[in-house]
Parts: structure tokens; C-alpha cells; sequence
């Protein structure tokens, strides 16, 4: 009876075993198991595999054994004969069989053809020497790791998702790493040439070197590989070159079988080739004029697919609007539908150089049609799902640029997740709305990642949604969530930084490097988000042994000056309070001439600032000022703005200057989690702004409000009231246990707004009741400030720090 069955079984044929086309299995076999008998031929000698995690592979943040996607039991278990090993050669449509190289032959009555693409390889003289490859598969992943042991150079040509992500794994492995594009800006199939610089600035201070706008033509070397020849007659030297510059529909069997060919195998909106019984799927496959490269449409398409195979009504497959992001840690970026700004569309940016932020949509008609989001990509997967809805956004245009503002409702991450609408993608790869993971929490039971993962998919491809799921876990499941919902800093370690800095305090860690290695960090040359916080930390925890680690550092603080849009720096002298004398200005304008600043301009702290300044010109102009740097730059205190007060104002009831003076005085040269930014008023009608700063002084009859938590920024936040006290002493005192309780509590980057806004002004207030603790603090920034000598000074005197500031050679190419 069972063999009967089996006869009545149709024979489906799956060439090529990949993401897309195994996928497409797995929806067949829940809407139909019984219906076909299936053989599915694999030309890599793995089970089906999850590729996109190869970079993480490269990058040692996992193992190929981790990225199995259907292990060899999936296939016995669901009665699947699969040859791996087996590449497909021949399609003969009328005996309606496929024959592989090594000779076997199998039978169909339905062929899915799913090949996927290969690197496409740039047909350069010697392109077939050992050590140039492309980066596809697990073969090319080992091959890299292989190679980073014995050579040093590397060469990745193309500077799009792929290569960049292979550059950073060579990084990782330890390899001399430059990225060779042929553009003036890397990421350009993705990226506006604005979110392009910021990336490769970001990318540069992990140590990757890029040479722009360079077309190669030739590969230099007897058998191996030594070196890239360019068209402009320039060379540079390579033991490794991988390229990276795009993929090729793998469409031979295709031709060889005389269906419709194009860039690929051409279906209809069911799949179906040009031949009867034949589909195609994935990368291989061209719908209506568009071959992709992402998952997240090859899952649509599978999806179509199997209720097609299964005899099932179903809509056709329309096409995707796609979404990309960048997996190399320390990076966030996002990019959805059009960011080209085609014609009749309109743009709206913001950007902010500091924080390195960059945030452009993309509209036509009123709906959002494209998104580029460069260091908070918190709102991808909102704007991706009002993208792929068509809906208007009329008059919410400005509000989906910015985000939702810090304290108002939808600030923190959990008012955000709760506030997203239920048919919200949350996993993009996938297509996961958050509305199906609250059905799989609440109604399935999943109470970990691991089992959403396995009931919706979500978080199965890329990874990027991760956060999201485990904060949406947390959410509808509550204390019944299992799994530990905690992120690392980065993607180099699991651990969260109440953990990093307990670990540090307990086996009394000492350097940036120590400290990843004891720890275990996945890559160990950590990256831009956990080497600067770790320095912090360390800095912090240790303040009278520990020696700032400047390479951990980010360009402005390395260079203790404002780095600009055009590449120039600012030069922002401190001048306490905003009081000046007309000697100072003297001074100030003489170098200005001098130096050839070509703009000065009043900060909105009252400071001056003598802009365009070139590097070289950084030190003399300093040395020439001799005035203390107002760190108008870094993760520090900046000013402390203040009003006239009393000494002019008639409704003043205190000496605001003095007062202001006196506290820039007394933490000048702090540094903290992230700037830190004071003011001082000398009556409650608060000229000076108090109440949106980081520490904001109002006076009051017979004392004065100490208020908290405020933010003027892109997150505006109106401060909480701290206290009141009667005395300057008292301010200067409360202000130092303040700010040196933010410094020891927070996290790296997290401002005082969104660190009162996390632990509640409350918990504040109990932290800082008592009058020892608070001496206690006080005691500690004390310690902390009495190191910390002025950047400038020390540069000024030292030759060695001067050369910093030399300007420097263009490197890595050499003339034939
Ligand atoms: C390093 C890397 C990182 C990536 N990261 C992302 C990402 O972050 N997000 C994203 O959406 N996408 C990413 N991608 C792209 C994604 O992996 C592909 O879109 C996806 O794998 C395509 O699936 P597919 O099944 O069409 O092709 P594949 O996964 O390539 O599968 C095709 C299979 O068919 C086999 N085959 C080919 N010809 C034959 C034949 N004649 N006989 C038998 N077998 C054959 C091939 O060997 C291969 O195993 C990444 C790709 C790479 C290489
Ligand atoms: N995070 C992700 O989503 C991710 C990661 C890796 C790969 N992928 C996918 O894998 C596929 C392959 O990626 P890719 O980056 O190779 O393809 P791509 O086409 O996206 O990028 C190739 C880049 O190489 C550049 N280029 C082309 N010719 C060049 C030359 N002669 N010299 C120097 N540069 C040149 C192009 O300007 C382009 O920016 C794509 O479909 C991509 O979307 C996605
Ligand atoms: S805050 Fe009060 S004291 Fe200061 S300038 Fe304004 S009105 Fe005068
Ligand atoms: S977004 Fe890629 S796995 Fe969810």
C-alpha cells in the first residue's frame, strides 16, 4: 500500500541547494507533504547552509558548523534524497531528466531550477592566479582564513555590502586590509554620497584603507598573486585579492536547455520558466526585468511557489521593494527602496557630524519611497514597512526624519516597540510582522529566541532584527521570557556594560587589549563602539593609573579638535563663562588673520569659533592663542552657559557669571559617557536655558534649583529638578557628586537625558542623598581631574605629538 502511494507521488527535481530554493521546500512540505517525491541536487558538498552568515563566519563571530540551516537528518526526515557534491550539467527536456557530473541521472515531472549566482570575476590579465578568488561560499571563507595565516596584504575590489564585509573579516583575521572601488563613494548601489563619506570615515578609523575612483587592469605575480595594476598606470601591492564587485545569475543550464534567458532565467509572476514543468527561483531566476540579490524577495517568491506546487490558489509573486543593512559591528546602516532620489521625488536630511548621524528620506506624492539612515537605524524597520505599504505621510514627514522625541511617549525602546503597529515588519529577511511574533509568544508559547526563531523564521537569516525580536519577546512574555534578554555593547562580546565594568573591577583589567582577550571577545581587535567605551571605562574606573589609549579614540578627540565637512578642523578656545576682555578678543582676531581662518562665528554656547582651519595649522594656531582648549569636541564638558545675573541684570537675584565661571573652572577637562553641557541663570525668567542642559543652574530667592537630565538637541528633554540649595559651595558640591555619579553609572555614549530619562530621576535623587556619598564623589572627580592635563598644552610642547599634525602622504599605490 505504502509502495502504492509512493508510485502515485509526483517527482519534483530541485537543481541547486540553497537558501532560496530550500526554503521553498520547507513552505511545500507544511502545505503539501505527501504530494511529490523530492531529489534536490547540491553542487557544494554541505547540507543547506545559511550564506549570509559567512561573513560573520570570516569575522570570527561564528563557526561554519553554526550556520547550518537544515542539518543531513532535515532531508532523511522528511524523506528528501539529496546529492550533494552533485553539479547538475544537463537538462534534457523530453525524457524530462537531469544528469550531474558525476553521472547520475534522476527523473522529474516537475524541475525547480534554484543555482543561485557566482562572484562575478573581472576578466583580468591573470585573474587565474593562485590567490585571487571571489567570496561566495564556504570554500572561499576558508580559503581567506587560510591565507590571513601565512600572507598579510589583502586587496578587496569593490566596495559594495560584500566587500566590505569580507574587508572587515580580513581585518579581523589580522590582514593589512584595502578596499579598491571603482566609485567616488563606497556603498553606491545603497548610499547617497553623503551617508557614503560617513561610512567610509567610520571604516577608516577601524583601520580600513580605501583607494577610490580606481579601475583595475591586471592582476600582477608569476603563480601567486604580488600585487593590482590600475588603469591610471599606478600599482599597489597584494598577497590576497578578493572581488567583490557583484554576482552573475547562474543561468548555463538555463541556455544549455533552451528556456527564455535573460540576465537570468525569465519566469511569470508563478515561477514558471519558458518550458513546461520548469520553474525557477532565487538569484538565478529574472522577474519582470529584475534578478535579486537579497533574501528577503527569494522567500517571497518560494512562498508563491509552494502553494503553486501544492495545487493551491494563490496570488502571484509582484515583485519587492528591498532593504539592506551592513553587518560589520560598530556600523549601523540602512538603506531602503529608492535613495537615489529619482525624478519628481523630494528629499528630506538631517545630519548630524558629530554623533555621526545621517538620516535622508525619500519622497514622491506624499508616500515614502526610499531610506538611507547612517549611525541610528533604530527606525529602518518602521519606515521599510510605510515604504512597502504605499500609505501617505503627509504632514509626519519631519517626525519619521527625526524619531520619536526622548520622554515624551515612544521614547525609550519598550514605549517604541509597544507603540509599533501590529502588521509592522520586524524582520525584514523574513517578512515577520511583530503582530506574528506576539501570536507565536502568546498564542504558541515561544518563550525564548531560539523558538520564535524556529516558529516564524524571524531572526533566521541575517541576524539584523535580533534586538527587535528579544525586545518584542520581552514585552508580551514578561518574566516568562527565558531567554536572557540582554545585548552586548557590540557585536564583539555578549556581555552588557554593567557586566564589562564588574569584570574589569573584579580581576582589576587594566588595558583596552587585556580586556578583550580576558573576556573573550569574539574579535580581537574589538571595534569603534567597544574600543572608545572600554577605554572609557577603564579610564574612569582607574583614573590615576590608567593611560589614555588615543588610538581608541575617535578622529575629533584624537585630534582634540572639530573635524568639518570639508576635511578642515575648529579651533574653539576656552573662555570661561562666555566673559571675555577685549585683550583676549585682540588675540583671538590677530591669530584668526594670521592663520587665514575664514570664518568665526559664536557657538550656541557663547564660545567663539575660528573655523576651516587646516590640520598642520592646528598646533601653531594653539601655540599662538595660549589659551586652555574648550573641548569643543569630544565626549567632555563643553561650556557652562550663564546670564548677565545680578552684576547687571534688575531682575537677577544671583551672580550668574560668577557662578558659571567658577563650575567651568572647577570641571573643565572632564570627560564622561558623552558631552556634557552646563548653564546657569540668574532668576527663574532662565535666560541661559537651564532646563534643557545635562546640569542646569537656576537662581531663586535666597539659593539656587539644581536641575538635571535636560537636552536641547534632536531629543529634546526639559530637565528634572534635582534640588535646592542655599549656597555656591553647595552647587559646586552637588554638581560634582552629580557628574561624577553620571560618569561611574552610565553607559558610553548614553547622554544624562536618556541616562535619568533609563534609571528615573528618582533613583537619581536616592543615589545622591547621602552627604558622604556625595563627598565621596566629589573626592573621585577630584582625583580624576587633577590628571587630566590640557591636550593642547602637551602638543604644543611635545615635537613627537606635533607630527601627529603633519600633513600626510597619499599611501599605498607605487608608481610602476
Ligand atoms: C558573504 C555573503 C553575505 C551575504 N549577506 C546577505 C545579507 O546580509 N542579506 C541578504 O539578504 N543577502 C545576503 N547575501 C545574499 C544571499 O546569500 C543570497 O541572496 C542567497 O543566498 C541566494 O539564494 P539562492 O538560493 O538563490 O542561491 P544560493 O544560496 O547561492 O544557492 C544556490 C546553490 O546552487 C548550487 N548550484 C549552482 N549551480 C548548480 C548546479 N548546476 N547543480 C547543482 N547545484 C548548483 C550552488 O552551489 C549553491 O549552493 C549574502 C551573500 C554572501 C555571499
Ligand atoms: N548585508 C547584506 O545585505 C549583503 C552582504 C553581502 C552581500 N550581499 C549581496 O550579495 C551580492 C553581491 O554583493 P556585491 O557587494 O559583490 O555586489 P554589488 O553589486 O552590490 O556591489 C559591487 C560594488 O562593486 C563596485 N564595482 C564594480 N566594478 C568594480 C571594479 N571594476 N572595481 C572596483 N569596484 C567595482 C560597484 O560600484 C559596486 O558598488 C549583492 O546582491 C549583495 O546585495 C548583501
Ligand atoms: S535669567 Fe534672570 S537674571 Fe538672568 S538675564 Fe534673564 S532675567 Fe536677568
Ligand atoms: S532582518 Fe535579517 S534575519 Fe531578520
Amino acid at each position: 500500500m505504502e509502495r502504492e502511494m509512493e508510485r502515485k507521488k509526483k517527482k519534483l527535481v530541485m537543481v541547486g541547494n540553497g537558501m532560496a530554493g530550500v526554503r521553498a521546500i520547507e513552505h511545500l512540505l507544511k502545505l503539501a507533504p505527501d504530494a511529490y517525491e523530492i531529489t534536490i541536487f547540491g553542487a557544494e558538498p554541505h547540507p543547506n547552509y545559511n550564506r549570509i552568515m559567512l561573513s560573520s563566519v570570516l569575522a570570527g563571530g561564528a563557526d561554519i558548523k553554526d550556520i547550518v540551516l537544515n542539518d543531513w537528518d532535515w532531508y532523511k526526515d522528511n524523506g528528501i534524497c539529496l546529492h550533494a557534491g552533485h553539479r547538475v550539467e544537463r537538462i534534457d527536456t523530453v525524457r524530462r531528466t537531469v544528469t550531474s557530473d558525476k553521472g547520475l541521472t534522476a527523473e522529474y515531472d516537475s524541475l525547480l531550477i534554484a543555482t543561485g549566482s557566482d562572484a562575478f570575476m573581472l576578466p583580468l590579465p591573470g585573474a587565474d592566479k593562485e590567490g585571487v578568488i571571489g567570496f561566495r561560499d564556504i570554500k572561499d571563507c576558508e580559503t581567506m582564513m587560510e591565507t590571513s595565516k601565512k600572507y598579510k596584504k589583502a586587496i578587496v575590489i569593490g566596495g559594495g555590502l560584500l566587500g566590505l564585509e569580507a574587508a572587515r573579516g580580513l581585518l579581523n583575521l589580522g590582514m593589512d586590509v584595502t578596499v579598491v572601488h571603482i566609485n567616488s563613494y563606497i556603498m553606491n548601489r545603497e548610499l547617497d554620497q553623503a551617508a557614503g563619506l560617513m561610512l567610509q570615515k567610520e571604516l577608516e578609523e577601524q583601520g580600513m584603507k580605501f583607494l577610490l575612483r580606481k579601475n583595475s587592469s591586471a592582476i600582477i605575480g608569476k603563480k601567486r598573486v604580488t600585487g593590482l595594476a590600475f588603469t591610471d598606470g599606478t600599482e599597489a601591492e597584494a598577497d590576497l585579492i578578493v572581488m567583490a564587485v557583484g554576482i552573475r545569475p547562474n543561468v548555463a543550464l538555463g541556455v544549455k536547455a533552451n528556456l527564455e534567458v535573460k540576465r537570468g532565467i525569465v519566469v511569470n509572476d508563478f515561477l514558471e520558466t519558458s518550458e513546461e514543468n520548469i520553474y525557477a527561483l532565487g538569484e538565478c531566476a529574472e522577474h519582470r526585468g529584475i534578478t535579486y540579490g537579497l533574501v528577503a524577495p527569494l522567500y517571497e517568491q518560494g512562498a508563491v511557489l509552494a502553494k503553486r506546487l501544492a495545487g493551491l490558489e494563490t496570488a502571484g509573486y509582484a515583485g519587492s521593494v528591498t532593504s539592506t543593512k551592513l553587518k560589520v559591528s560598530g556600523v549601523d546602516v540602512y538603506s531602503a527602496g529608492r535613495y537615489d532620489e529619482p525624478e519628481g521625488s523630494r528629499s528630506l536630511k538631517y545630519q548630524d557630524e558629530l554623533d555621526g548621524v545621517y538620516k535622508k528620506l525619500v519622497l514622491r506624492d506624499d508616500k515614502l519611497i526610499g531610506a538611507v539612515l547612517f549611525g541610528d537605524t533604530g527606525d529602518g524597520a518602521k519606515l521599510f514597512s510605510i515604504i512597502k505599504s504605499g500609505e501617505s505621510v503627509k504632514g509626519r514627514e519631519k517626525e519619521l526624519l527625526l524619531g520619536a522625541p526622548l520622554g515624551a511617549a515612544g521614547g525609550s525602546q519598550d514605549d517604541r516597540l509597544a507603540a509599533m503597529a501590529d502588521d509592522e515588519i520586524v524582520c525584514g529577511c523574513n517578512g515577520v510582522t511583530k503582530a506574528a511574533i506576539g501570536d507565536a509568544v502568546v498564542n504558541k508559547g515561544c518563550t525564548s529566541l531560539g523558538e520564535i526563531k524556529a516558529c516564524t523564521k524571524a531572526s533566521g537569516s541575517c541576524g539584523g532584527c535580533k534586538p527587535l525580536v528579544e525586545g518584542l519577546l520581552t514585552l508580551y512574555a514578561g518574566d516568562n521570557a527565558k531567554t536572557a534578554v540582554k545585548e552586548g555593547i557590540c557585536g564583539c562580546t555578549t556581555l552588557d556594560r554593567d557586566e564589562i565594568v564588574a569584570e574589569i573591577k573584579r580581576m582589576g583589567l587594566k588595558t583596552v587589549k587585556e580586556t578583550m582577550n580576558v573576556l573573550g571577545w569574539s574579535n580581537a581587535e574589538g571595534c569603534t563602539k567597544c574600543r572608545p567605551s572600554l577605554n572609557y571605562y577603564l579610564g574612569m574606573l582607574w583614573p590615576e593609573e590608567y593611560a589614555d589609549e588615543k588610538e581608541s579614540r575617535f578622529t575629533n578627540e584624537r585630534y582634540h579638535a572639530n573635524i568639518q565637512k570639508d576635511g578642515t578642523y575648529s579651533v574653539v578656545p576656552r573662555i570661561y563663562g562666555g566673559v571675555t576682555s577685549p585683550s583676549e578678543l585682540k588675540k583671538i582676531a590677530e591669530v584668526a588673520e594670521k592663520f587665514d581662518v575664514p570664518l568665526v562665528k559664536f557657538t550656541g554656547g557663547q564660545r567663539l569659533d575660528l573655523l576651516g582651519v587646516k590640520k598642520e595649522d592646528l598646533p601653531k594656531m594653539w601655540e599662538e592663542l595660549d589659551m586652555p582648549s574648550g573641548h569643543a569636541y569630544g565626549k567632555m564638558l563643553r561650556t557652562v552657559k550663564t546670564c548677565v545675573g545680578s552684576t547687571f541684570c534688575r531682575f537677577g537675584t544671583q551672580d550668574a557669571i560668577g557662578m558659571g565661571i567658577r563650575l567651568e573652572k572647577e570641571f573643565e577637562r572632564m570627560n564622561a559617557p558623552a558631552k556634557v553641557k552646563l548653564a546657569v541663570s540668574g532668576c527663574p525668567r532662565n535666560c541661559a536655558e537651564s532646563t534643557i542642559k545635562d546640569f542646569g543652574v537656576v537662581a531663586i530667592d535666597g539659593g539656587w534649583e539644581l536641575h538635571v537630565g535636560g537636552n536641547g538637541g534632536v531629543h529634546v528633554r526639559a530637565t528634572d529638578l534635582l534640588c535646592v540649595v542655599k549656597t555656591e559651595d553647595e552647587v559646586v558640591e552637588w554638581a560634582a557628586a552629580f557628574l561624577q555619579y553620571y560618569r561611574e553609572e552610565a553607559t558610553w555614549g548614553e547622554r544624562t537625558s536618556q541616562w535619568v530619562e533609563r534609571v528615573g530621576i528618582e533613583a537619581v535623587k536616592k543615589g545622591l542623598e547621602s552627604a558622604e556619598e556625595r563627598k565621596a564623589l566629589y573626592g573621585r572627580m577630584r582625583t580624576t581631574l587633577d590628571r587630566i592635563p590640557d591636550p593642547w598644552k602637551e602638543i604644543v610642547a611635545e615635537p613627537e605629538l606635533r607630527k601627529n599634525f603633519e600633513p600626510i602622504a597619499a599611501a599605498q599605490t607605487v608608481s610602476p
